[in-house]
């Protein structure tokens, strides 16, 4: 059967990282993602944050060219990598594999590079199952640096782990965008992370950005600050939720 579908996922050019426009997804007849336009810049650390079932992982899939039946016109660059809140590790292959999986060549060299920079130098060579779940989602967050990503695509990445871990894992992924000036999408339902990590805040609602907010405050940004309270309590109020 003929697809009517228009789609057009091409490579992204500077200065922005992505450049989304009249971007429509339907499932079963239903609009989840309706007519959306959004350009991320080169660079720029962005948080998702939005209702359970609003299409946020929906926009991150197509960025990731995991779903391309949509309507409209995304332009990502190349070089992209995506870690979900699942780890995703082969069990068969060591930790080092994992990180250079789909790569061409298993280069070990850059295994151990992206691994060191995650804090795992010493796990290169165990399996998997052996990692506790923060590490195993900083092996996840090396596989995706391997690759030199332009734009990087996290889908609620710490929503499994315990609090400690989760703050340090939020940490480091602050660190890593530092030192590699990609873009980053991060998924996440959680305001005070949003407040902490971003550049811009967009809230997706009804499948458009329904609100969107800039954070201009310097880094690394403290939890006890009360701009960041009061930035909770904001998209808090966006969200709908009562406080
Ligand atoms: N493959 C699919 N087939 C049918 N419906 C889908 C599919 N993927 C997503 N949906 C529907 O699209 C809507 C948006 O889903 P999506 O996973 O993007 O939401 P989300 O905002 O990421 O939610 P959550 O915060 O719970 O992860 C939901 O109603 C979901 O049921």
């Amino acid at each position: 059967m003929a697809s009517l579908v228009h789609r057009h996922i091409t490579a992204a050019t500077a200065p922005d990282a992505v450049r989304i426009s009249g971007l429509s997804r339907s499932f079963d007849g239903r609009r989840v993602i309706q007519n959306l336009d959004l350009s991320i810049g080169a660079g720029e650390f962005i948080v998702l944050l939005g209702a359970s079932g609003c299409g946020k992982s929906t926009l991150l899939r197509i960025l990731g060219n995991l779903d391309r039946d949509f309507q409209g016109e995304v332009e990502v660059p190349t070089r992209r990598a995506v870690a979900f809140q699942a780890p995703r590790l082969m069990p068969w292959k060591k930790v080092w594999r994992n990180v250079t999986l789909g790569l061409p060549n298993a280069d070990r060299a850059l295994a151990e590079r992206a691994l060191a920079e995650v804090g795992l130098s010493h796990r290169a060579d165990v399996w998997p199952k052996v990692l506790s779940g923060g590490k195993a989602q900083r092996a996840s967050l090396a596989r995706a640096l391997v690759r030199s990503p332009e734009l990087l695509l996290l889908d609620e990445p710490f929503a499994a782990l315990d609090a400690l871990t989760r703050i340090k894992a939020q940490t480091l992924v602050a660190e890593l965008w530092q030192r590699h000036g990609c873009a980053v999408l991060l998924v996440t339902h959680d305001v005070e992370e949003a407040a902490l990590l971003a550049d811009r805040v967009l809230v997706m609602k009804d499948g458009v950005i329904a609100h969107e907010h800039r954070i201009d405050l310097p880094r690394p940004r403290d939890v006890a600050d009360p701009a960041i309270a009061n930035l909770r309590g904001r998209f808090l109020d966006w969200l709908g939720v009562h406080h």
